[in-house]
C-alpha cells in the first residue's frame, strides 16, 4: 500500500457524500485517521455504527484539530456557520475545501472567516443520488465523475495538487474552474433539471388532488424518472436555489423562451421544429454514452444498498 495521501481527514457532515468520501478513502488508503463530525447524536451513532471513521464528534472545532484535510459535506447554507467555528482550531498548512453544489457563494461566505495560514480550495464532486443520511454513501460514487475545483485566484498551487491526488484517488476526473463559471455551468446543467423535476411532480400530484383522479398510478418511464429526481433532500436543494439564485434564474429565463417556442410549434403544427430538435437532442445523449460518461441502462446510482431497501423498484 503507498503512503496515505494525508494522515488526518476531518469530514464535517456525514450524509451522502462525507460518507462515500470516507468509503473511498478506505478503500485506497488515503489517510490514516478519518474524523468523523456531525450535528446530532443519533447521526454520529449511526455513522459510527457502519464505521465509517476512526474518531467522532459533534464539535466541528475538534473534529478539524490536527487534520491536513477538512472537507465540508454539509448543504451549502451552513458553510459560513462552520467556518467560523473551525477557524481557530486549522491546523497551518491545512487544506480546506467542500463538496457544494454551489461555488461562488461558498467562496463568499467561507474564505473572509479561514486563517491565512490554511490553504482553502473549494470542490464539487459532480457525482450523486437522491438518498441521503450516512447509510446512503459507497465508495464507487465517484468513479469516472468530474470533480470540479475552483481555487481562488493565488491559491498554493502545491494544496490545489495534494487535493487534485486526493480526488483522481477517489476515482474521480478533476477540472479547475472559475466558481463562476461553474455555477452557470451547473445551474442548467443540474439545478435547472432538479427544479423541472420537483415542479412537474407537483404539477401531477396537484392535478391529481382537484381532478381526484389517479394521475400517479398511471405514470410510466419518464415521469418515474422524474420522481426519482424529485425525492431529493429537499433542505440540499433549497439551499443550493437560494444560493445559485442569479445563474438560476438565467439558465430558467432561457429555458422558458425555447419552451414557448415549443409551445408554439405544438399550436400551430410545426412538426419539423419539433423533430429537428428532437433529432438533435437524441444524437446529443448518443453522444454522451460513447464518449462513456453514462450508461445505456442507468441504474440511477444508487448504491447496492439502496437498491436493496426499494421493494417493488
Ligand atoms: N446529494 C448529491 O447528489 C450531491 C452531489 C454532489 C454534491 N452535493 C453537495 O454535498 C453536500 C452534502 O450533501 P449530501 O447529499 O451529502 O447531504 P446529506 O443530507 O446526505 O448530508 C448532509 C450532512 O450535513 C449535516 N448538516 C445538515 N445541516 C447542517 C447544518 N445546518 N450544520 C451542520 N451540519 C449540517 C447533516 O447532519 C449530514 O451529516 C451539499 O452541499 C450538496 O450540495 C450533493
Ligand atoms: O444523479 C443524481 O441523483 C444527481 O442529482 C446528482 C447531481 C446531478 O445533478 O448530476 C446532483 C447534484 C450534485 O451537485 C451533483 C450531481
Amino acid at each position: 500500500m503507498p503512503e496515505p495521501l494525508f494522515d488526518r481527514v476531518a469530514l464535517i457532515g456525514i450524509g451522502l457524500i462525507g460518507s462515500s468520501i470516507a468509503h473511498a478513502v478506505r478503500r485506497g488508503g488515503l489517510a490514516r485517521h478519518i474524523a468523523v463530525q456531525t450535528r446530532r447524536e443519533e447521526t454520529l451513532a449511526e455513522a459510527h455504527g457502519l464505521g465509517l471513521g476512526d474518531s467522532y464528534t459533534t464539535d466541528p472545532a475538534e473534529a478539524v484539530a490536527g487534520a491536513d484535510l477538512v472537507i465540508l459535506c454539509v448543504p451549502v447554507g451552513a458553510c459560513e456557520g462552520i467556518a467560523q467555528a473551525i477557524a481557530p482550531a486549522l491546523k497551518p498548512g491545512a487544506v480546506v475545501s467542500d463538496v457544494g453544489s454551489v461555488k461562488t457563494s461558498v467562496v463568499r461566505q467561507m474564505q473572509p472567516h479561514l486563517p491565512e495560514s490554511v490553504h482553502f480550495v473549494p470542490g464539487h464532486p459532480v457525482a450523486g443520488t437522491e438518498h441521503s443520511g450516512p447509510a446512503a454513501g459507497f465508495a464507487e460514487l465517484f468513479d469516472n465523475r468530474w470533480c470540479i475545483l475552483t481555487p481562488p485566484a493565488g491559491t498554493d498551487p502545491d494544496a490545489v495538487g495534494r487535493l487534485s491526488a486526493f480526488w483522481t484517488a477517489c476515482g474521480a476526473n478533476v477540472e479547475i474552474m472559475a466558481p463562476e463559471h461553474h455555477d452557470m455551468v451547473l445551474a442548467i446543467t443540474s439545478h435547472v433539471p432538479h427544479l423541472i423535476a420537483y415542479n412537474i411532480v407537483g404539477t401531477a400530484a396537484h392535478l391529481e388532488e382537484v381532478t381526484s383522479s389517479e394521475v400517479m398510478k398511471f405514470s410510466a418511464g419518464g415521469f418515474r424518472d422524474f420522481t426519482r429526481i424529485a425525492a431529493s433532500d429537499p433542505t440540499m436543494w433549497r439551499d443550493v436555489f437560494l444560493h445559485n439564485k442569479e445563474a438560476v434564474l438565467e439558465m430558467l429565463g432561457r429555458f422558458t423562451e425555447d419552451l414557448t417556442a415549443l409551445q408554439r410549434a405544438i399550436r400551430f403544427g410545426d412538426g419539423d421544429t419539433l423533430f429537428d430538435l428532437f433529432t438533435k437532442t437524441r444524437a446529443i445523449r448518443r453522444g454522451i454514452i460513447e464518449a462513456g460518461q453514462e450508461t445505456a441502462a442507468p441504474d440511477f446510482g444508487r448504491s447496492p444498498h439502496a437498491r436493496a431497501q426499494e421493494p417493488g423498484e
